[in-house]
């Protein structure tokens, strides 16, 4: 199956919460495809971020683009509904914070969402061998999840490869995530690397000019 295209979702734990609408605007209309919604609970991850209200009042702003909700919370099962119906497109978990990986997939696939499966930089891809036939995304952390701005660890690359091989095997559109890290300058490495969903948070909201950054992310993105 032929790659599918590239895709650059901002990660908004960068953005400036104060106009969180207005930068979720910007950066759509400055080119990016999806908006990447970052929940930490401050338990399975040290940090604390935002929950559904937050979805669902992007939705009411007018937000129609997908939203790409990553839990970093334990436990997942609970959240699944209440993130459904705020608007969620994709909700990821990761699988050590669930006590039933497979029961947590179809619960987001009962919920009228896609279902995503994150693995952390020192987490196996095993978690694959039962589960993938059963996954519309694959996100690879190439930091440790919990906050913005750290430095890409380098071994995900191999990681994005043997995930890119699995999802090629297996025939179906699964869609494989990077998250951690990416910047213009490493996003065509791994690109190269198997993946096709960018999210970048620091690398773009950093920035004042958002278009300029997504622009020459998605030609190192897709230049491969
Ligand atoms: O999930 C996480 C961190 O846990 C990420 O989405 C980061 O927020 C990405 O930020 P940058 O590394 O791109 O600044």
């Amino acid at each position: 199956m032929a790659r599918q295209p590239a895709v650059i979702a901002p990660s908004i734990l960068s953005a400036d919460f104060a106009r969180l609408g207005a930068e979720v605007d910007a950066v759509i209309d400055a080119g990016a495809e999806w908006v990447h919604f970052d929940v930490m609970d401050n338990h399975y991850v040290p940090n604390l971020t935002i929950g559904p209200l937050v979805c669902q009042a992007l939705r009411k702003h007018g937000v129609t683009a997908p939203i790409d909700v990553h839990l970093m919370v334990k436990p997942v099962d609970r959240i699944v509904p209440d993130f459904a119906k705020a608007g969620a497109t994709t909700i990821s978990f990761h699988p050590e914070a669930s006590e039933h990986v497979d029961r947590t997939i179809q619960l987001i696939h009962d919920n009228g969402c896609k279902a995503g499966l994150v693995f952390n930089p020192a987490t196996s891809l095993s978690w694959l061998d039962y589960v993938l036939d059963k996954l519309d995304l694959v996100l690879i952390m190439s930091v440790n999840p919990g906050f913005g701005g750290q430095s890409f660890i380098p071994a995900a690359l191999d990681k994005l490869r043997l995930a890119r091989e699995r999802i090629d095997v297996s025939g179906r559109a699964i869609r494989l995530e990077i998250d951690g890290g990416v910047k213009p300058d490493n996003i065509g490495e791994i690109a190269r690397a198997g993946a096709d969903t960018f999210v970048a948070g620091s690398a773009i909201f950093n920035e004042k000019d958002y278009r300029a950054v997504i622009a020459q992310m998605k030609s190192a993105a897709v230049g491969i």
